[in-house]
């Protein structure tokens, strides 16, 4: 057997071969997503290297506390909003190099839109097949009535088409906006809070109705929510905290029919990890810990303790 030297672009090559680009396959791509936003002087570091990653027809839920920059990763997600740095690319669509008139294309017709706000989704003087219509026009096509009509039985408020907003109530009008943001058939809808103004069995139904939305176009959806219902109802719920995502709950069916949720911490792709909050104060870490790599798992102990010393 001859071992020859290996040249440069053998070793290119192979490095190449050995790492998949990060997320390669995914329908949504974040990666070291960075905002910074400025006003008057002072910088406030919205986004501090957040990775995400969706499937192409799933459906997540993301939850963390108020100013942990959901809101700023949905209107980077929605081509409202430019990152500072990073890589964020949703169906193949690169959201930081996109030209207006690709963003502008972007925005109409590969996602959609839920706000948390009811009277934002829906123009006041359209009834609902009307406002579902809208965007269709909006994006320079045939207003198809058997498409509305459609949209609104599949979300369970064919009796919305004829009424206005003012004349439907929270709910229905939440699954008219859900209808409004599939009219030009998105890859991906994006829903802020959609929930938010609801009470508990308005929220059920706007709830089903993305979920059923999700299962039968196979569109990919992410809710930002505060809304345990919702988000403990999705398969996978990422959390994120000071701008980046620190934990994500998978949740699948046991054997008995019962539901299991796992809460798993995210390392990301340098081996940085957050431990959550409760487990630092339960055992006082500060600054430092100390870490035992064992055969299956990493021990972490607090610096002052004799760590390691497992009996
Ligand atoms: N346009 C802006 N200008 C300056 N700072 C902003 C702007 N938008 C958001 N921020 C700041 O960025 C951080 C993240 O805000 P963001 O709205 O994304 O949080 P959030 O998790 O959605 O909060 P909430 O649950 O309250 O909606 C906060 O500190 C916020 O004050």
């Amino acid at each position: 057997m001859t071992t020859e030297t290996p040249s440069l672009s053998d070793l290119e090559a192979q490095a190449t071969r050995a790492r998949p680009a990060f997320g390669e396959h995914a329908h949504i791509l974040c990666d070291n997503l960075v905002r910074i936003y400025k006003t008057e002087g002072v910088e406030v570091v919205a986004l501090q290297g957040l990775d995400l990653l969706v499937e192409k027809g799933e459906l997540i839920a993301v939850v963390g506390a108020s100013g942990s920059g959901k809101s700023t990763l949905l209107n980077v997600l929605s081509g409202l909003d430019v990152p500072t740095a990073g890589v964020s690319r949703v169906a193949g669509m690169d959201l930081l190099s996109m030209k207006p008139k690709d963003r502008l294309r972007y925005r109409r017709e590969v996602v959609g839109f839920i706000w948390q706000q009811t009277a934002r989704n829906l123009l006041p003087y359209l009834n609902g097949q009307e406002n579902v219509t809208l965007p269709m026009r909006l994006a320079g096509k045939r207003a198809s009535q058997s498409r509305a009509a459609e949209l609104l039985e599949l979300l369970g408020v064919p009796h919305c088409a004829t009424r206005r907003p003012g004349e439907m109530s929270g709910g229905e009008q939440q699954r008219v906006a859900i209808a409004v943001a599939l009219a030009n058939s998105p890859e991906v809808i994006l829903a802020d809070e959609p929930t938010g103004e609801l009470d508990s069995d308005n929220s059920e139904e706007v709830f089903a109705a993305l979920r059923g939305a999700n299962r039968e176009l196979g569109v990919t959806a992410v809710i930002v929510t505060h809304d345990d219902l919702v988000s403990e109802q999705v398969d996978r719920t990422v959390g994120i905290r000071d701008g980046r995502t620190s934990s994500e709950t998978l949740r699948r069916e046991s054997g008995d029919g019962g539901l299991i949720a796992e809460e798993y911490a995210v390392l990301d792709r340098v081996g940085r990890l957050q431990l959550p909050r409760d487990f630092i104060n339960a055992l006082n870490m500060e600054r430092r810990v100390r870490l035992e790599l064992e055969r299956d798992h990493i021990g972490v102990w607090p610096e002052a303790s004799g760590g390691g010393e497992d009996e």
